[in-house]
């Protein structure tokens, strides 16, 4: 019998449970107990979805507060000694690892968050120190939901981080320059412990995720992979069976690691990603070993292709036989929403299209089935081929104008009028910016009372008038705070936008979105991505009235604030029928007729965040980087380069380690770009003197992901450490990223901090002069 398989579901619930709990139990609105009984019954009606679906392997540990490799932080007991030596109970420690913790007069800031591969998920990098030791956490996480799972009736395999994945996606504390690798040692028997535990608690198998075995691996981390199985095979029939997991990309650069899994049950890889890693696999598994073919993609929302994923089943089937197949999904559906169901205002035709977690859930069951008893299952497989050929022929998809457009760019159309030099002489006249600019990247605080407001605008308990005078009000606030602030570029504080691509996407033809698909980003926040269908373009102005109100009431220049393509295209869900370059392009078409309309309307400053940019670069080195690079960068160009020379660009980027992106990030020619540095090495600035960058960076100052107000002497060391590294004349001083999840007095304090020190050193280069 081929059997089915989960490797993570969403954690948050269907109507946002645990974001809605966890951010009471932060604001003291519910106790501890509340929180862990609302985390236990997700978890129970988690199970229980995937139970009632069909599947056969249902995993457990899945579930997180914050996120998972944060949990495994804790549970190897690798929590930096800031955090351990405040005493606070082990999940308020946690919390503050995940955002800082600024309470009972306890300062710590969050450890760093970066990106989970190539997805809108993000991670907390473990961070570790010269003399790192590592033990088994007191009643370790997995080995306790595990039990809850088989109290309640599901008997689950445990999902684990592997012990190299956990090491290389970490990284030395400042102050330390240990390379997390050489720690293996110390971490192996620890994790062998965990296994143990986990067998004498029941678990026949676990899950071991080693998605780093994606990536171009440097030699050692390749070499840690032997000893770190071998000790774990060493425990023999003390420890559970082992599926050591990949995804998000192929692994057969990495074939020669492979022996050192001799001993596991099986691996899983994705099939969605690389479909033709399949045969190659197969003829590396060892006699008995498994495959969990993973086809079922968790990264997306289109309802399966039957028929593409019983063609790869067949071939493993054939080769292995159908007891050596697991018919899984592709990863952990943590980047997918809860349920198709809850969507009610979907267009009937379009809804036939997408399948969600609890449907993708039933779709590897179905199978599973399929596989081997096509006629048990004779009337999904059947519904599903109705549905793959009604969206293959819909009109919705094909927009002829659109294509005539595309067909009609030329190559000038991607580059500004003259080089930066003389762009800036005649920008430096026509903003008349001081030394050390102040900005912001473009949000201010979304209080309940705007998402209330806009809440009441969607259901039509208030008219658009009525909404768009409340929206008028929130500006001419934040433009108010910016004078007392004494701000030099002005933004009009995004008090419209439910989110920066979301808000786009319900302006642009091509375009359906949800009500309640949301997707965990970070912590308990959520994002909505709007689903590509068909061919994008703008029917109407998006963002002009707002940016020309804020800038008719402001003293300063006012900067204009889009999404750039790139990140249009990463943050919704694109269409998988169509390559990604050509809706992209068509993305940056859209967006350009909205650049040179805000220009019109008397906004010379123009920001077009593309935080997206370095997420989408292809995991490993090569063509493929090469090509992703170059129509990326192409359609950023194609958006922005429609404007006079006296028209300054920015660009945003937060999460995005630059160091092997520097090149791109130059190639775009924006006049200014702001980049998430707050929490990174300021060396890391280097590469821009090395490379001899010209134009003007503002590195974030501001951890906006923390409730915590930094004091005025942290901006000053910063700008400080930042001067080391950047010429006085090029450096902006702003924040990570934009502050709509901060509070209106966070913001205030921390930017009266910043304010003054980029006055500080203002003076103090004026003297210099
Ligand atoms: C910059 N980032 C973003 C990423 N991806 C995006 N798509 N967008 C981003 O901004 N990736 C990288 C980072 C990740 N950072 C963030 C930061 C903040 C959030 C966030 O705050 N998410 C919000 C939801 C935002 C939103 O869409 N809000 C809507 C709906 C609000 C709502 O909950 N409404 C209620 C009813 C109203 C009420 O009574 O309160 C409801 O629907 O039930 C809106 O404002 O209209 C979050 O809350 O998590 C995400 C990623
Ligand atoms: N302009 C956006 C950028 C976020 S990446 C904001 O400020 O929220
Ligand atoms: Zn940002």
């Amino acid at each position: 019998m081929v059997q089915s398989s989960v490797l993570g579901f969403p954690r948050m619930g269907a109507l946002r449970d645990l974001k809605k709990a966890n951010e009471a139990y932060w604001a003291d609105k519910i106790t501890q107990e509340a929180l862990l009984a609302e985390a236990k019954r997700l978890r129970l009606a988690h199970w229980k979805i995937q139970k009632d679906a069909g599947v056969d392997i249902i995993p457990s540990n899945d579930f997180a507060f914050y996120d998972h490799v944060l949990d495994h932080i804790q549970l190897f007991n690798a929590v930096p000694e800031r955090y351990t030596s405040q005493k606070l109970s082990p999940l308020d420690e946690y919390f503050a690892m995940g955002r800082g913790h600024q309470k009972g007069g306890v300062d710590v800031p969050a450890l760093e968050m970066v990106k989970w591969f190539d997805s809108n998920y993000h991670y907390v990098k473990p961070t570790l120190q010269d003399n790192q030791t590592f033990s088994l956490a007191k009643d370790p996480k997995p080995v306790r939901e595990f039990l809850e799972a088989k109290e309640a009736g599901f008997q689950t395999r445990p999902v684990l981080v592997g012990p190299v994945s956990f090491l290389a996606l970490g990284k030395a504390d400042r102050g330390s320059s240990v390379n997390p690798i050489t720690l293996l040692d110390k971490l192996v028997p620890v994790y062998v412990e965990l296994l143990k535990a986990l067998k004498a608690a029941g678990a026949e198998t676990v899950q071991i995720d080693e998605p780093v075995l994606v990536f171009d691996l440097s030699p050692e981390v390749k070499a840690a992979f032997k000893p770190a199985y071998e000790a774990i095979a060493a425990a023999g029939s003390a420890v559970p069976s082992v599926v050591v997991a990949t995804y998000f990309g192929d692994i057969v650069h990495n074939f020669d690691v492979l022996p050192a899994f001799a001993n596991a049950q099986g691996i899983h890889v994705d099939l969605v990603r690389n479909p033709e890693q399949l045969e190659p696999v197969i003829k590396q598994l060892g006699p008995n070993q498994i495959l969990s073919a993973g086809v079922v993609d968790g990264r997306n929302i289109w309802k399966n292709d039957f028929q593409k994923s019983l063609g790869l089943l067949q071939t493993a089937i054939k080769a292995l036989g159908a007891d050596r197949v697991i018919v899984a999904t592709s990863s952990s559906l943590l980047h997918t929403p809860h349920t198709l169901a809850s969507e009610k205002k979907l267009p009937t035709d379009v809804y036939e299209w997408f399948s969600f977690a609890s449907e993708k859930v039933k779709e590897v069951a179905i199978l599973a089935k399929a596989v081997t008893d096509a006629e048990s299952v004779r009337a999904e497989l059947d519904a599903n081929a109705a549905a793959m050929k009604a969206r293959a022929e819909s009109a919705r998809t094909n927009d002829p104008k659109v294509k005539e457009r595309q067909s009609q760019v030329t190559e000038e159309m991607h580059n500004r009028k003259t080089a930066f030099d003389n762009r800036y002489a005649q920008q430096k006249t026509h903003l008349s910016l001081p030394l050390f600019p102040t900005t912001t990247i473009g949000s201010f605080p979304q209080t309940s009372e705007i998402r209330v407001q806009r809440n009441k605008f969607t259901k039509g308990e208030i008219s658009e008038e009525q909404y768009d005078d409340f929206i008028k009000k929130e500006i001419d606030y934040a433009i108010q705070i910016q004078d007392e602030l004494d701000l030099d570029v002005y933004v009009h504080g995004e008090p419209e936008r439910n989110d920066m691509v979301q808000y786009f996407g319900e302006r642009l033809q091509g375009y359906v979105f949800t009500t309640h698909a949301w997707v965990q980003s970070y912590g308990s926040r959520c994002v909505r991505p709007p689903i590509i269908v068909g061919d994008i373009s703008r029917p109407a102005p998006m963002t002009v009235k707002e940016s020309k109100y804020a800038a008719s009431v402001s003293k300063k220049p006012m900067k204009g604030m889009l999404t750039g393509p790139v990140t249009c295209l990463r943050w919704s869900f694109p269409r998988n029928d169509v390559h990604q370059s050509v809706q992209c392009q068509q993305l940056a078409l859209a967006l350009r007729d909205e650049v040179v309309d805000l220009e019109k309307n008397g906004i010379f400053v123009i920001q077009v965040d593309e935080p997206a940019l370095r997420e989408g670069l292809p995991l490993r080195k090569g063509s493929e980087r090469d090509a992703y690079l170059k129509w990326a960068v192409n359609s950023f160009k194609l958006a922005t380069a429609g404007v006079e020379d006296s028209t300054q660009i920015h660009s945003h980027f937060c999460y995005s380690e630059f160091q092997d992106f520097f090149h791109a990030i130059a190639a775009l020619d924006a006049d200014v770009l702001s980049i998430e540095n707050s929490k990174s090495d300021a060396k890391l600035l280097k590469v821009f003197i090395d490379e001899d960058y010209p134009r003007h960076i503002g590195p974030g100052v501001y951890d906006i992901h923390s409730p915590r107000v930094p004091p005025e002497s942290e901006f000053i060391q910063r700008i400080q450490e930042m001067l080391e590294f950047l010429r006085p004349e090029q450096l902006w001083i702003n924040p990570d990223c934009g502050l709509k999840t901060r509070k209106w007095d966070e913001v205030k304090g921390a930017l009266t901090s910043m304010v003054k020190a980029a006055k500080y050193f203002r003076e103090k280069y004026a003297n210099k002069a």
